[in-house]
């Protein structure tokens, strides 16, 4: 158990120190530029933000930076549609399994039979995941997305990044492959733009560190907003999406993270990454530069320093 008070009192006194060092990993990332519009995005840039379920925070460096949540988000459609349609639904058209793969690899798809997608964090399940959103028009399925994302960051006005989503539907050619190899696979019917538009969209939410350290404290809260005791997600789903974060997270380097960090985090290309440390803490952090897995260089080194530091490591 941690002594969440003075942890975070001993956090708030290194996090500028230990943030500059790790500051130090961007020089070997890149920024992501497959979608035009986040190659605009400052490479040297880091900040973080941790919130714990007192209210109380520790933040450093660019943490006033908004980005888009990118794959973060795919940890909360998850969600949406395990309480939309419950869990024998979700599974019958996503696994539960790691791929080892790019989140954007098709080779599993066509690898195994019967051709569903591998989990609800790469592309492929994400994609799935979105068609599963109840809503008569994908508009009401972005916008029910969009107010369950705000109701999670604590009543927040997060809004989609409009030049951020068009440049994705507009260069969007691997994922639209996607979509319609999983149609021929029999995963997804409906309309193919239509869906992928949903899934560009919850993609393409702007957010803060601060907002997704208060989502991930939901998720540390098991559903439950420790700041306002409401109850917004059904503990067992907290626990799904929980442990896809450990086993497929991180992309094909979650168990290294699993290893060197020890907690539940999504990452997003963005350079985003969210996690957090059950019954404690929620931590938000963006750093732009991506290493060759595709999670922030300097994002990764600085949660897995604070873990090792503060003995976070649920293992
Ligand atoms: N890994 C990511 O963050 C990928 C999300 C991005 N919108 C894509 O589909 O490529």
């Amino acid at each position: 158990m941690i002594n969440k008070e003075s942890r975070l009192a001993e956090v708030r006194q290194f996090l500028p120190e230990w943030l500059e060092y790790s500051r130090k990993e961007a020089a070997s990332g890149e920024v992501a530029s497959y979608i035009p519009e986040l190659s605009k995005a400052p490479h040297d840039a880091l900040g973080v933000h941790l919130l714990d379920v007192e209210g109380d925070s520790a933040l450093a460096g660019d943490c006033g930076m908004s980005f888009t949540l990118q794959s973060i988000s795919k940890v909360f459609t998850l969600i949406l549609a395990l309480m939309d349609n419950g869990e024998s639904a979700v599974f019958e058209r996503v696994g539960m399994e790691p791929t080892g793969d790019n989140f954007n690899s098709m080779l599993k798809l066509e690898l195994v039979r019967p051709g569903i997608p591998f989990n609800p964090l790469i592309n492929a399940g994400a994609i799935t995941i979105s068609s599963m959103i109840r809503g008569a028009t994908p508009e009401e399925k972005s916008a029910r997305i969009l107010d369950f994302f705000r109701r999670l960051s604590g009543g927040s006005s997060l809004e989609v990044n409009e030049a951020v989503y068009q440049s994705e539907f507009a260069t969007g050619n691997l994922n639209r492959s996607i979509a319609y190899f999983l149609v021929e696979n029999g995963v997804l019917d409906g309309n193919i733009e239509e869906i992928l538009s949903v899934y560009f969209r919850h993609c393409s939410i702007e957010a803060t560190c601060r907002d997704l350290a208060r989502m991930a404290l939901v998720l540390a809260g098991d559903g439950t907003d420790p700041l306002t005791g409401e109850y917004l997600i059904p503990r067992r789903y907290v626990q799904i999406a929980k442990t896809f974060m450990i086993t497929c997270g991180m992309y094909n380097a979650s168990g290294e993270f699993a290893i060197k960090a020890g907690l539940p985090a999504k990452s997003g290309v963005s350079g985003g990454i969210l996690a957090f440390v059950p019954g404690a803490l929620g931590i938000g952090v963006v750093g732009p530069a991506l290493n060759a897995k595709g999670n922030s260089s300097a994002g990764v080194h600085l949660i897995e320093r604070l873990s090792q530091r503060m003995d976070w490591s649920l293992f």
